[in-house]
């Protein structure tokens, strides 16, 4: 057994890990980083690039092997800069094992025994697979195996209508097949429901059967094809299978208890200044069960850098945290939803609101669908939702003004080029202002008067 002593050691080198460790290190801490599996975790490899890397290529006009070639190309050029050779130049030991607490300040991963003063677990998630019956005995496919399919699905069943069971039929329908997604609830149901309404119209109206309020009950394999039947009797059939209902934390055989690390049987259990219940072990990322998303792991191990290599106190806010679904068109949002909010202030927040349609630059490239909705409380925007051409890119600066606390005005009195589609935000923080500058009549009063009596 090799043993070794150090600052900090990071379990997990995905998105969460990795912005931790490479901030730690280059700060002058000693840093360890243990990963099991595939350097840059799932977002490199399994998640965010490969799906929008193949979404593009579907809007490109890829053929099938084409597009394949491009997903494995953006993978192999984003990662060296996640890379183990990267780290190690860094300074940070890098150990390609699994990693297992064999108590509260120690860690085992293959033949090296780490003891450090700080932990921190950023093991990710992996997919959730349902006991649905029948499932185990049919071949399905996941997140991590979906973008290795070398034939083309003629007709691809998405079991789940998340971010990632949209995704995956907006860019297989671009490549012609025919997809069915069967949710069982609402489809993209943590989102604004009348913008995700507007997102599940555009699909179907491309030709996707999306089919709500249809869980999954029974998979068998019929006649080498894969039959679903849902809860109230449907039963579809499809040449493919992807099961998209979710993720499951990381948290398995890593010796937790021994480390006094709490989950609640789900995900590590952390306060909101990620510490775990052990106060040397932090932990971040999907493991941690909330917003599952890779700048929510990164800004959390920003966050975390505080408390583990400089010992001052960090607080992971959630309130200003953005998130983009990749449908076309595009849905975002950052901060409560309408819904989220008139439960918490009622009727105490104002809803401002612009169209695609009624923006030039929309217009000008036949763009329309869409719209964004910001939702302010006495003056101050506490959440925005986006939906329409390029929402991914025009939620950003809405996630500076959430985060900064700043006011509509500090919209409404931006200065943008013509035509752009940034100019929808301004709109719709000008909506605030527009009645009380506009249907005044006290200030109508004041400007007859200005105007009749001073020179
Ligand atoms: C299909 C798909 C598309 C997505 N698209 C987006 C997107 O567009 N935008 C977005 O923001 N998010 C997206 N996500 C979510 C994003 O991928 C995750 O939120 C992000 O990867 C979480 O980062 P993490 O560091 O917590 O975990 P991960 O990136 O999963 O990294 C955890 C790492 O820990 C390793 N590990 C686990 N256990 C151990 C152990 N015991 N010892 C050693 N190593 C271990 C794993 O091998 C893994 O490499 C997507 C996810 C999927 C599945
Ligand atoms: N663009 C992005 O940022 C992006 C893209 C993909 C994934 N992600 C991240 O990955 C996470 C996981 O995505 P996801 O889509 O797997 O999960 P999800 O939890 O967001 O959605 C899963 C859906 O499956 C449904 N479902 C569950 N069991 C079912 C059953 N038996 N039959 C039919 N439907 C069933 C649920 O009602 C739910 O709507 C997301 O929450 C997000 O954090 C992000």
């Amino acid at each position: 057994m090799t043993k070794i002593k150090t600052d900090i050691c990071v379990i997990g080198a995905g998105s969460g890990g990795l912005s931790l460790a490479a901030g730690a290190v280059q700060m002058g801490a000693k840093v360890v980083l243990i990963e099991k599996g595939e350097m840059g975790g799932d977002c490199l490899n399994y998640g965010c690039v490969p799906s929008k890397a193949l979404l593009h290529a579907g809007a490109a006009g890829m053929d099938w092997t084409a597009a394949h070639h491009h997903v494995k190309r953006a993978i192999a050029t984003i990662a060296p800069h996640d890379g183990q050779e990267r780290f190690e130049g860094l300074g940070c030991i890098v150990i390609r094992e699994h990693a297992r607490f064999t108590g509260p300040r120690e860690v085992v991963a293959g033949d090296t025994t780490i003891r450090a003063k700080r932990f921190v677990i950023a093991t990710g998630s992996r997919p959730f697979v349902p006991e649905v019956p029948g499932l185990d005995e049919v071949p399905y496919l996941t997140n991590e195996t979906i973008f290795d399919l070398v034939e083309k699905p003629t007709h691809l069943i998405v079991i789940g209508g998340g971010p990632i069971g949209i995704e995956m039929a907006t860019a297989h329908r671009r490549f012609g097949c025919d997809v069915t997604v069967l949710e069982g609830e609402k489809a993209l149901g943590k989102d604004d429901p009348e913008a995700a309404a507007l997102v599940l119209d555009a699909l179907r109206a491309d030709g996707v059967e999306i089919v709500e309020n249809a869980k999954a009950v029974r998979v068998r394999e019929t006649g080498g094809k894969v039959e679903v039947v849902t809860e109230d009797g449907g039963v579809f059939t499809g040449s493919h299978l992807l099961i998209a209902v979710g993720r499951k934390a990381n948290i398995d055989d890593m010796g937790l208890k021994d480390a006094g690390v709490r989950t609640d049987g789900t995900a590590v259990h952390v306060n909101d200044r990620l510490r775990t219940s052990n106060r040397r072990v932090y932990a971040l990322g999907d493991v941690t069960g909330g917003l599952q998303f890779t700048h929510v792991a990164g800004y959390q191990g920003g966050v975390a850098i505080r408390p583990t290599v400089l010992r001052l106190p960090a607080k992971a806010r959630t309130d200003h945290l953005p998130w983009c679904t990749y449908s076309n068109p595009e849905l975002a949002q950052v901060g409560m939803t309408e819904a989220a909010a008139r439960e918490t202030y009622g009727g105490r927040i104002d809803v401002l609101r612009a169209d695609f349609a009624g923006n030039d630059r929309a217009v000008a490239t036949g763009r329309t669908d869409g719209f964004i909705k910001v939702i302010a409380l006495r003056g101050k925007p506490i959440g925005v939702t986006l939906v329409g051409d390029h929402a991914g890119e025009l939620i950003a600066p809405w996630s500076l003004v959430l985060s900064k606390g700043l006011k509509l005005s500090d919209i409404s009195g931006m200065v943008l080029p013509y035509p752009t589609l940034a100019e929808i935000s301004k709109r719709a923080a000008g909506n605030y202002f527009a009645p009380k500058l506009f249907e005044n009549d006290k200030l109508k009063r004041v400007v007859r008067v200005i105007q009749r009596f001073v020179p």
